[in-house]
This record gives structure tokens, sequence and C-alpha cells, in this order.
């Protein structure tokens, strides 16, 4: 009993220790930096509200959601468009405004071109710099992003993997006219997308459908959502040995996708050993294993088996979840906007009723693929699909907050000093709603980027007004899959289904409500019942 007491005495007096210590060093750190900014003739960064002792400005994020609670400082509370936080130990700048969004993302993009390590970077993922999300940036990261870039997502690769897209398309409306069972019962459309997404995902990557290698996708997805918030150690990393639990928890859930991911390379490496190499699939599975992959040496452009792993982990925990969560909250901006869902579904069946009377002049039927789904191709006619996607991107960033950079040295932005280290967050949720750049920001208004507005940006990362994709050099490689794959999604959704809303449920009160986590999801699911107009394709 004794011996108890003392030990917890010592346990304590170590941890005050430890405390005083940090708060002796972050004082230090703040007179340095105060000397550095006035010896460089800049200022120190504006602060935000005042910052509690040892966690800083930690206790504002439990008000409510991040970005909402930082973009709100800015819009509502008058704090200016860049201002200098502490989350924990950490530094943080978040910016607010285009000006500032370029400064970090143009001017100074090599300098922050470095991703933060995470807890779950090391924990649920395959480790920091590893795969192509969660890393530094450096020479190995250039490689493995243009070898993505290449090899997964160029346009040839694109046109020529179609068919898929086009399966899995005709799958996702087989799949929710029978959940709907023949257009009578409510289904969870976000949902439904999600696997969708998962499976083309998977099919573009090994071949493979997803379901075929785990038959509990649905709830390593779900574990894998639940499992990625922020851990103690993210924000006071001397403190992340007290992660114990939270580790735990993704080192199961990395566990059982390591085990799926094993699985299909070791299938591939089986395939491999029988056929001859023009008998292969020729994806990037197959790109990835014959990269001269000694399993064992981790040259430059070499790869190990466990970097592919990284390599589609991060693939598909990019892709997945953005994608369907701008599908779901464009189809409910779309139900709440019946007006903007009858002009969409006049411009998709004329374009397509124009396609067939062409002759099938579209470059579908010249490839043999079917006519029935709506095609990449055939999208790229119908611009105010176009206004419709960009405009739910505006307003329903899947990424609110574009991940966040630490800087790899001193710099100015504008006349503030910011220090080596500091991480960087660009909020867009609050540039997308800032009524000095958008008229009636709150609004669901497609024609906004009408190609005559003066608005009419795309989402390519050069206008600082609209980074739905991010900018610089990290930004989304999968701009043009992610795009395309919401466009066609959404025009084969008005072309062959009316949608209804459940019963007691009208326009004006779907709720609206935002769900912060790997993607800014719809917290609660689109519920719709899809009615056929035409018979699905076979
Ligand atoms: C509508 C769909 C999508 C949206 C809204 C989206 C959005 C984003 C955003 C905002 C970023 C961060 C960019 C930055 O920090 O500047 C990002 C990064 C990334 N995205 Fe996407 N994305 C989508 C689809 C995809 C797809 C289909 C893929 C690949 C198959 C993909 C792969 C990636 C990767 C690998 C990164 C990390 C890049 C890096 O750090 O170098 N994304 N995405």
């Amino acid at each position: 009993m004794g011996e108890d007491v003392q030990q917890r005495r010592l346990a304590l007096a170590g941890g005050l220790i430890v405390a005083g210590l940090a708060i002796l060093l972050r004082i230090a750190l703040a007179l340095k930096r105060r000397v550095k900014a006035s010896s460089g003739k800049a200022q120190l960064l504006p602060g935000g509200p005042p910052a509690w002792p040892i966690v800083g400005h930690l206790p504002l994020l439990m008000k409510g959601l991040p970005h909402q609670v930082l973009g709100n400082l800015y819009l509502k509370e008058g704090y200016g468009p860049i201002v200098g936080l502490r989350l924990g130990s950490q530094r943080v700048i978040v910016v607010s405004s285009p000006a500032f969004a370029k400064e970090l993302l143009l001017t100074h993009d090599k300098l922050f071109a470095n991703r933060v390590r995470l807890a779950l970077t090391d924990h649920l993922c395959y480790g920091f710099n590893k795969g192509v999300a969660f890393t530094t940036y450096n020479a190995r990261w250039v490689w493995m992003r243009r070898f993505v870039t290449q090899e997964l997502l160029s346009a040839n690769r694109l046109q020529k993997l179609a068919h898929v897209r086009y399966d899995e398309m005709r799958k996702l409306m087989r799949s929710l006219h029978q959940a709907s069972q023949g257009g009578t019962r409510a289904v969870d459309v976000g949902e439904a997308v999600g696997y969708m997404t998962a499976d083309t995902t998977a099919r573009l990557v090994h071949s493979t459908t997803l379901g075929e290698a785990a038959t509990d996708l649905p709830e390593i997805v779900r574990r894998c959502v639940e499992v990625s918030r922020p851990t103690l150690g993210d924000f006071f990393p001397f403190l992340g040995f007290l992660d114990v639990l939270p580790k735990r928890r993704m080192r199961l859930v990395h566990d059982r996708l390591d085990k799926i991911f094993d699985s299909i390379i070791k299938e591939r490496r089986r395939l491999m050993a029988r056929e001859p190499p023009k008998e292969l699939p020729n994806d990037f599975l197959q790109a990835m294993l014959s990269t001269g992959n000694s399993n064992t040496v981790e040259e430059e452009d070499d790869m190990t088996d466990r970097d592919a792993k990284a390599l589609m982990m991060d693939i598909y925990g990019a892709s997945m979840h953005s994608t369907k969560a701008t599908t779901e909250w464009a189809l409910a901006e779309l139900l709440r906007n019946p007006e903007c869902l009858q002009r969409l579904r006049q411009e998709v069946d004329d374009v397509t009723r124009r396609t067939v009377e062409e002759g099938g002049s579209d470059h579908a039927t010249a490839r043999g693929l079917r006519m029935d789904v709506v095609t990449v191709e055939v999208v790229q006619k119908m611009p105010f699909l176009e206004c419709v996607v960009k405009e739910a991107l505006r307003l329903h960033s899947a990424a609110p907050l574009l991940p966040s950079r630490i800087s790899s040295a001193d710099c100015k932005m504008d006349k503030y000093f910011v220090a080596k280290g500091t991480q960087a967050i660009v909020n867009m949720w609050a540039i997308a709603r800032d009524p000095a750049i958008w008229e009636k920001p709150e609004c669901f208004w497609p024609d906004r980027f009408e190609a005559s507005s003066k608005m009419s940006f795309d989402a390519g990362g050069q206008h600082y007004e609209f980074l739905p994709f991010g900018s610089g050099r990290r930004m989304c490689p999968g701009m043009r899959l992610g795009l395309s794959t919401v466009q066609v999604i959404l025009a084969n959704f008005v072309k062959f289904f009316d949608w209804e809303l459940p019963h007691g449920v009208s326009p004006s009160t779907i709720d609206m409500s935002e769900q912060f986590g790997v993607a800014c999801n719809k917290k609660f699911p689109m519920m719709a019942i899809p009615k056929l107009r035409h018979s699905l394709p076979p």
C-alpha cells in the first residue's frame, strides 16, 4: 500500500517536471521566434482567441466541427484571414483567404510540401514516408507520385479501363433498384455509391473487386473511419506513448486490411508463376510488382510488397471517401432544389438523345461500349452538370480543411514571420462561404459557375477561391477520375430514375448537417426512393 502511494507520488512528480520543462521550452522558443521576427523586420502572426495554458487553443476545437469553428473566427468573430494558433504543443496557422492560400500553396509551395506525421500514419497506414499521401517532400515521393499518375490515373489508362467504370455503374443502378424493391422503399444512396467506388477502385488497381477479397468490407470501412480520429500524441508528440488504446485499435484495423492486401498480392504472384507475362492483367498492381521489385531493398524506383500495400491503402483511402461524400452531397442538393434537378434532367435527356440521333457518333459506340449508360465522353457535353458538381464541391468540400502541411524552413507570409515546423491549414469551408467573394454564399446556385460568369473557375488548383482538390505539389492526383466519376453517377441517376423523398421528408427538411472525419460526410445518410424511368441496362 505504502509503496503504491510512493510510486504514484513519483509518477506525479515526474509528470510535473515534464510539464514544467515543456513550458520552459515553449517560452524559450517563443522568445527565439520573437527575436527572429524582429531581426528580419517581420511581424509576429496575429493570434486567435486567448489560449489556455498548456493545451493552447485545443478547447476551441471542442466547440463544434473544426472547419466551422476556425472558419467562424474569420467570418463572424473579426479575426483576420491568417491566424497563428497553438493546438497542444503544435504551432498552426489557419489561412481563410484566397490571397494567403495562394501565398502558401504557390509562393511557398515547396517549403510547405511536407505532410504532418500523425498516429494514424504509423498505426493504421504503413508508416510515415511510405506510400504517397503521408510523406515529406522527397525524391522518393516525387517518384511514387509520378508512378501513380502514369500507371493508374493517366487519361490513357483511364480510357482503356472505361468499361470497368460502366460495369460498376450498371451494377450500382441494379443494386439501388433491387434495394428499393422496385421503387417502393428508401435506400441509403451514399452507402451504395461508397461500395461502387470501392469496387471500381479495386478493379482499376488489381482487376478484382474488393468484395471478392473481403466479405466483411462494410464493417472494416466503418472501423477505419472510427479509428482515424486525432490522438493526444498528434497534439503533444512527447505524450504519444500514452495513446495505447487508440493505437491498438488502429493496429487491429490495419492488420485486417493488411491481410486483404496480402492475399491480393499472393494471388497475383501465384498467377505470375503460372502464366506467361502477356497473359497477366495489365493493371496497376502488375505495374507495381514489375518495378524491379527485390522485395528487400528500397531503391528510389523500386517497390517492396510493403510499398505496394502502402500505395493501395493510400489510393483506397483518398478516393473512396471523397468520391462518395461528393456524390451524396450533390444528390442531396439536387433533391433540395427540384428546379435544378429538373434542369439537369432536361440536359441529360437532351444530350443523350442527340448522341443517339447522331447515329452513335459518340466514342462509346466506336469502342463497342453500350450506349445505354451515360459515359464520360457524353457527360463532357453537359455544362449544367459541370456547374452542379462544382457548386456541390464549393459548398461541401470533401476536405473543408485541406490536409495539414508543415514548413521545412522559416519564411515570411505577407509581413508575418512563420517559423520552421509550423503546420498550415487552408480553410476551404471559410473561403467558400465568404460573402466578399461569393454572392449569396450559402445558396446552392450552380449558375454562378456558368461559362459566361466571372466565377467560371475550374477546380484545377489555379483559382484560390475554389480549391476542392487542393493546389500545388500536393494537389489531388485523382481529380480527373474523381470529377468524372461524380458526373457519370449523377447523370445516370437522373437519366434512369425519378427520385422521391421518404414519407414525411420534404426538400426543405432534408438534414444537411455535416460530420467531420476522413472526409466531410453528411451526418445523416441521404435516404431516397429511386423509381425507374427507363428499363435498366442489362
Ligand atoms: C471527388 C473526389 C475527390 C476529391 C474531392 C479529392 C480531394 C482531395 C484533396 C482536397 C486532397 C488534398 C490536396 C492538397 O493537400 O492540396 C487530395 C489528395 C489526394 N487525393 Fe484526392 N480527391 C478525390 C478523388 C481522388 C481519387 C479518385 C484519387 C485516386 C484514385 C485520389 C487520390 C489522392 C491522393 C493520392 C492524394 C494525396 C496526394 C499527396 O499528398 O501527394 N483522390 N484529394
